[in-house]
């Protein structure tokens, strides 16, 4: 169990969070820009001063008393940007946190960086060195796992790669992470709970499909998305689909169901009702 109570002044707001996550928890943190996310991760690995406290199982990071300095707190930290060391190979770079050859080794096979193991970070594609930048933050087993956006500079296709090897990942490890992401389709297929922050309080706290899903009415219109999930509630069969920013679910028969598999583009229409605007 990892429980925060913190509180600091910011610029224009006032961060307050109090907050308990289980152990081995994929928690995402989702927000307005300037709603004081990156200050919350930065206040957990000890890059930044707050009031309060923090308890990991049965150790405190901090209090009245005790602040622990950022290599005393088993935190890996991932940012947007790679921070690798740029003169050392990516097994290096991993063997410098720790020297545990097998489970460097394991790293770089789950996210299929083995065969880069001696290139330098500058030969590496941003995808690349995102795997490695993950790996090394995995290197020394720490009890936090923080990850401020770091899919967020990738194409598509690299950014779908690397969040199916963070849940291997973290499948594997078990380790507590904490995810800032404004992506709804990376939120619902990484995270098992929703953190919504706002001027530096929550506002919203939930399992994703309680929070990403807003299926108000019907639209006579035509979307494009993609299939995420098919759920059996009862007798009938619900698809979740990601359009845009947004997640609906739709009742789907059980022929649909055969034709359709996870990761699908579908199109989503309705005939029989008219579209409604309403303000939000
Ligand atoms: N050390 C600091 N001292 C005072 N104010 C700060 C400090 N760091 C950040 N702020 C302010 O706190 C607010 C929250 O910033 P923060 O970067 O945590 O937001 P965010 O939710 O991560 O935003 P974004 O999604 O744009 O990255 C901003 O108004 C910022 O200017």
């Amino acid at each position: 169990m990892i429980s925060l109570d913190i509180r600091k002044k910011l610029l224009g707001i006032n961060l307050d969070v109090d907050l308990e996550i289980n152990s081995g928890d994929f928690i995402a943190l989702s927000g307005k820009s300037g709603s004081g996310k990156t200050t919350l991760l930065r206040i957990l690995a000890g890059l930044e001063d707050a009031r309060g406290e923090i308890k990991i199982e049965d150790e405190i990071w901090l209090d009245a008393k005790v602040k622990k300095a950022i290599q005393e707190r088993e935190i890996g930290f991932v940012f947007q940007d790679y921070a690798l060391f740029e003169n050392m190979s990516v097994e290096k770079n991993l063997l410098f946190v720790s020297n545990d050859k097998e489970l460097c080794e394991h790293l770089l096979k789950i996210t299929h960086m083995n065969e880069y193991k001696n290139h330098l970070p500058s030969q590496l594609s941003g995808g690349q060195k995102q795997r490695v930048a993950i790996c090394r933050a995995l290197m020394r087993k720490p009890k936090l796992l923080l990850l401020d956006e770091p899919l967020s500079a990738l194409d598509p296709q690299t950014r779908s790669s690397l969040q199916s090897e963070l849940l291997t990942l973290h499948n594997e490890f078990k380790t507590t992470t904490i995810l800032i992401s404004h992506d709804p389709s990376e939120i619902y297929k990484l995270a098992s709970r929703v953190i919504v922050l706002d001027a530096g309080k929550v506002i919203n706290d939930g399992s994703p499909k309680d929070i990403l899903l807003k299926t108000k009415g019907s639209q006579k219109l035509s979307f494009s998305g993609e299939l995420l999930d098919i759920k059996k509630i009862d007798v009938i069969y619900v698809a979740i689909v990601a359009i845009g920013q947004q997640i609906v679910e739709v009742v789907i028969n059980e022929d649909e169901v055969q034709n359709l598999k996870i990761g699908d583009l579908v199109s989503l229409s309705t005939k029989a009702f008219s579209p409604q605007i309403r303000k939000t």
